[in-house]
């Protein structure tokens, strides 16, 4: 079938962009009876001049789908995969240089962390020494994830995680707050604070090879922050805690410019004992799954443009 040209209606293609979705990629380095594993999920996104694929149907401008596929897998091999973010890196890089109507890729990945079973918790038969350094557990923490943006210019990197759930059993109060004729909430003074952490953060790292992060090192220290801030924060809400453990990582991490937050405040409520005649001492809770108090804010480095998706759950 030939191609037909552009057709003359008052319709125009807007914002696109395609690639293949959710390459689940696996790297064991075998560095003799010690293996190392990355445990990966990558997604290629590339946009450009693709007005004739969707007007018309020439495919003359399209990578497939399939290569794209198959980039990931050939590039674990050929560069390996020193951190999601340098993979990354590496992919969108590829994907701009090589193909003249891809002006923009878009690389999204997921790390699962793995680590080694430790011989005395593989079961009660003596393993010998190679066993070990080939089984992993995997850690059932959080997912880290990166997002790197490449446009033939300069690089956007914006890492985080989700999935990490964190519970303060005191040393948070919520009081003080706006009441109108629908407030029931009673005031508290001591409660439980959890919360199940979805951060991202974004590198100020424009593409200057010399500049460039550390990308493990920084999660690492992020996550080490972040923690701590929510730990040693004495909260008076979810949102004071939330812009401590922003505003720690912005003081801590010079090399990231702003951190975006969306964290559930998993209620826990403290249960009626007295029809049973039982005092409950701030001691017996019903965790409650919905619905959750929604908490969500972008912190800054003074100055720096905020640039992360209010609504960053893709990402
Ligand atoms: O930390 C909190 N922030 C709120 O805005 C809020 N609202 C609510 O009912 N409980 C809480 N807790």
């Amino acid at each position: 079938m030939t191609a037909h040209p552009r057709p003359a209606r008052p319709v125009v293609l807007g914002q696109n962009q395609y690639g293949k979705a959710e390459n689940r990629v696996v790297k064991v380095t075998r560095d003799g009876a010690t293996h190392h594993i990355k445990d990966l999920n990558v997604s290629v996104s590339l946009s450009g001049d693709m007005d004739d694929v969707h007007y018309s149907g020439s495919n003359a401008h399209v990578l497939p789908t399939d290569t794209t596929k198959n980039t990931v897998y050939a590039f674990a091999k050929e560069h390996g995969i020193e951190s999601a973010e340098q993979f990354g890196i590496h992919l969108a890089r590829h994907f701009v240089t090589s193909q003249g109507p891809i002006h923009r890729a878009r690389i999204r990945i997921e790390e699962y962390a793995w680590e080694r079973i430790a011989s005395s918790d593989a079961g009660s038969r003596p393993l010998g020494a190679d066993e070990v350094r080939h089984s992993f557990v995997r850690t059932g923490q959080e997912t880290r994830l990166t997002q790197v943006t490449y446009d033939g210019a300069s690089w956007e990197v914006v890492s985080g995680l989700k999935d990490l759930v964190v519970m303060n059993t005191t040393d948070s109060e919520f009081w003080g707050y706006a009441k109108d004729r629908y407030t029931t909430l009673k005031e508290a003074h001591d409660r439980i604070l959890a919360t199940e952490v979805s951060g991202r953060w974004r590198f100020g790292w424009t593409g200057d090879a010399e500049r460039m992060p550390h990308w493990d090192e920084s999660y690492e220290q992020t996550k080490k922050h972040m923690l701590r801030a929510f730990a040693e924060t004495y909260s008076l809400s979810l949102q004071q805690t939330l812009y401590q453990m922003g505003a720690r990582i912005i003081d801590h991490r010079d090399e990231i410019d702003e951190v975006r937050f969306s964290l559930p405040n998993k209620h826990h409520f403290l249960v009626d004992l007295e029809p049973f005649g039982l005092e409950n001492d701030n001691e017996v809770y019903f965790a409650a799954d919905r619905p959750y108090g929604l908490i969500e804010a972008t912190v800054l480095r003074d100055g720096s443009e905020a640039r992360i998706p209010v609504d960053h759950s893709n990402l």
